[in-house]
């Protein structure tokens, strides 16, 4: 698509209560700009307050009773009808990302696609079981569990997948019988009106999906802090996560966070250097490396080191920079000035703490970067543990190369982080792949495969300070959005 031929038409997106498309009380808006060309409004959102989510949880609470009731075959129903709705606004919706957030233009259209699969996959749910027959030990009793809703959901997203984690969290939540209160970060809300229109479209009663745009600080708050509000899933930083978690905990509600990475990949000397440069490269640095599952740090055998790095800098010397609409671009700008700001500050402690800078490192502002927040991709080698580029999520295109002798040292090396999200090793030896397996602290473990990119099938999220220890996705999801009722008939 050239940039010519955007299609997001520049309005005021509403906030969504009750099924009606509302303005906050506070009569207040924000503006979303692109980040490819900060001039260019996308369009205005909501500046929301605590009145419009207690207005949201209000309709929630209201229209959770009947949405329970109706049984989970038809509840499905609604979401398929959802993914036929985002099915034909494909290419207007994925355009809209790509504006609102920077990411290429076929990045954000597969994002949409697995955004109808995952509505399909739960609309499916519908129809699978929920529960077990277990022996009593009363033989004239039958015993069995069943699953229940949890009430009203709060689901605050982040903006680097705006289209994919709401539908991970939304469809979920409402299969299993909960209705929600939805909470897209404000750098991506028109992307997420969008996906709210599609399930308006789709003619889901009223109240049982409401969205509240806003900041974080205000209407993210008053949703972990609503007494009505009986479970919270959140994706975003480590320490917005936590905050979360105690005001959940505080108040007795059931929370799901996934946060960040620090993610490694490990290249053995019997590796297929080519597969790992290319995995390397599309891990970290796709999506201009704003994943979670984003690859950080390269721990690579010092028998191909050498070869390794060669291949891996003339390959990202290839990468191409630009508006993520334009057809040659590989990687778009970061998704905002904050952001940028964030990588910047990464470039530069790595180079005042000693890493040697290999590649990139700028900010590009000339000709056709000038009002964006481009950055160029960037490769430190020299890297040590102790150096904040290999202990802080930086959520950029820069990568960590370090040198191991072994694959004890790679996997205590790549084990030395407060995170455990995803990992992965490049080798032939099927023994090394199984101690990579048994060893390495992470909840998705990837032989010769990158780490980013997760199948909406399989359960989804990580060990230590990645996640509250939960997983989302696939059947993993029904662990968090119901309860078990055990149940005992005895005629
Ligand atoms: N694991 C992941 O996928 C992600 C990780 N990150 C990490 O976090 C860093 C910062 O990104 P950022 O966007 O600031 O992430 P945040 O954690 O601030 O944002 C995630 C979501 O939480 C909301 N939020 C912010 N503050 C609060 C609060 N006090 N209470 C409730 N909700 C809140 C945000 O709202 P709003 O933004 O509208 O104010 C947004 O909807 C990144 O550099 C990256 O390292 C970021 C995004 C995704
Ligand atoms: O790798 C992926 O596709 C998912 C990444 C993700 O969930 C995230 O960055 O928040």
């Amino acid at each position: 698509m050239a940039v010519s031929e955007v299609k997001t038409k520049k309005q005021t997106y509403l906030n969504y209560i009750d099924g009606k498309w509302v303005h906050s009380s506070t009569k207040k808006v924000d503006k979303s700009i692109n980040p490819a060309n900060k001039n260019e409004i996308v369009g205005y959102v909501q500046q929301s307050n605590e009145e419009d989510v207690n207005k949201a949880v209000e309709a929630a609470k209201k229209a959770q009773v009947n949405w329970r009731r109706l049984s989970s075959v038809k509840r499905g129903e609604y979401l398929y009808k959802a993914a036929s709705e985002l099915e034909k606004r494909m290419d207007e919706i994925a355009e809209t990302m790509t504006r609102e957030m920077g990411k290429t233009f076929p990045e954000s259209k597969g994002e949409v696609q697995r955004g109808i699969a995952i509505l399909r996959y739960y609309a499916g749910e519908g129809m699978r079981k929920i529960g077990d027959v277990i022996p009593s030990s009363d033989s004239e009793a039958l015993m069995f569990t069943t699953r229940v809703p949890l009430g009203v959901v709060g689901v605050i997203t982040p903006w680097n997948f705006p289209v994919a984690i709401p539908i991970w969290k939304i469809a979920p939540a409402i299969i299993y019988g909960n209705t929600v209160v939805f909470k897209p970060a404000q750098e991506t809300a028109v992307t997420a009106a969008k996906i709210v229109e599609c399930l308006d479209q789709a003619g889901l009663p009223a109240g049982v999906v409401n969205m509240v745009t806003g900041r974080g600080l205000v209407v993210g708050n008053a949703i972990a802090e609503h007494p009505d509000i009986n479970a919270i899933t959140f994706t975003g930083s480590n320490e917005v996560g936590k905050t979360i978690a105690q005001k959940a905990v505080a108040r007795g509600a059931k929370y799901q966070l996934e946060m960040g990475g620090k993610n490694p990949v490990i290249v053995l000397d019997d590796a297929d250097l080519d597969q790992a440069v290319e995995a390397t490269v599309s891990g970290g640095l796709r999506s201009t490396g704003q994943k979670c599952t984003a690859t950080s740090r390269v721990f690579v055998h010092s028998n191909v080191y050498d070869e390794f790095k060669e291949k891996l800098l003339s390959r990202v010397k290839q990468i191409t920079i630009g508006n993520g609409l334009n057809n040659d671009t590989w990687m778009g700008p970061c998704a905002s000035e904050k952001q940028l700001e964030t990588v910047l500050y990464y470039i530069r402690k790595g180079i005042e703490e000693g890493a040697t800078l290999l590649y990139g490192g700028n900010r590009l502002e000339d000709g056709e970067f000038k009002n964006g927040f481009y950055v160029q991709p960037t490769i430190f080698e020299n890297v040590s543990p102790n150096m904040t580029i290999a202990r802080e999520e930086i959520f950029g295109p820069v990568l960590a190369l370090i040198k191991v002798d072994t694959l004890e040292e790679a996997l205590n090396l790549a084990n030395d982080t407060p995170f455990g999200l995803s990992a992965s090793i490049f080798t032939k030896n099927i023994g090394n792949a199984l101690s990579f397996i048994n060893e390495i602290e992470a909840g998705l473990v990837r032989i010769n495969e990158e780490s980013a990119g997760v199948e909406l099938q399989a359960p989804f999220g990580g060990m230590k300070q990645s996640s509250s220890h939960s997983r989302e996705q696939g059947r993993a999801a029904i662990e968090f959005f119901t309860s078990i009722k055990t149940v005992l008939i005895k005629s």
